[in-house]
């Protein structure tokens, strides 16, 4: 997919008012400038930001609810970022690392979006438990790691949207033997060959919702 055609697709497949795109053109500069002072995005991909970083993380919101959503391991706002930046719902963004936690928290009031983005510069483990509707991570863990650490932040109607690249299928093989729930590959419309795994009613095989002792 080219820089143009990233942008048609937007235009295509969302309603992007002038404003949103102003805020899309505005973070793409953020990204840029920060990436000089902390490693951001591989220097190779910023010709093709368009494609390979906005519209791979928006393509997430044909499959998820609009509604409170959590984003894991966002490093510089992929996706969580650009999902705020698009829609009008309550987004959570967790960064372990302060400088990106910092910048991400600085890009949401250049963006005007601050009062529906909350940035915890914590590690997930540390994050207090609290149910959402969607729940992203892109590049943070495979899936079968990703699921024991991510949830206690789901309920059975919570969905799940994990761009995977090349290696869905086999990430959902593994994942399967100790997790189970509605899951489905959808192709990623930046990569013929990579895929967004879209899950919901996920629950553990192995371990039981029950009293402690
Ligand atoms: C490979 S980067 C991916 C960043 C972004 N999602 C993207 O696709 O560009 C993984 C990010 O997860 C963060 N991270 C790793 N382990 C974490 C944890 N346990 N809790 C919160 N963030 C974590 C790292 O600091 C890093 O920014």
């Amino acid at each position: 997919m080219t820089e143009d055609e990233a942008r048609r697709w937007l235009s295509a497949n969302f309603d992007v008012p002038r404003e949103t795109w102003d805020r899309l053109e505005r973070f793409v500069a953020e990204v840029i400038a920060e990436n000089e002072h902390q490693n951001l995005i591989s220097a190779a991909t910023i010709p093709e930001i368009w494609a390979r970083h906005i519209v791979d993380s928006a393509q997430l919101l044909r499959h998820a609810p609009l509604g409170p959503w959590i984003d894991l391991g966002s490093g510089p706002g992929f996706p969580g970022l650009v999902i705020a930046a698009m829609g009008d719902f309550p987004v959570t963004l967790v960064e372990s690392r302060r400088r990106r936690a910092d910048f991400l928290a600085r890009t949401a009031e250049r963006l005007g979006i601050a009062n529906r983005v909350t940035v915890i510069d914590k590690r997930l483990e540390q994050v207090e438990s609290r149910p959402f509707a969607a729940i992203s991570a892109r590049a943070f863990a495979p899936l079968d790691r990703l699921l024991p650490l991510a949830a206690r932040f789901a309920t059975p109607d919570t969905i799940w949207v994990l761009p995977k690249g090349r290696s869905a299928q086999a990430e959902l093989d593994t994942a399967r033997i100790t997790w189970q729930g509605a899951f489905r590959i959808e192709p990623s419309v930046t990569d013929p060959e990579a895929g967004v795994i879209v899950a919901t009613d996920v629950r553990s095989k192995t371990i039981r919702p029950g009293k402690a002792r």
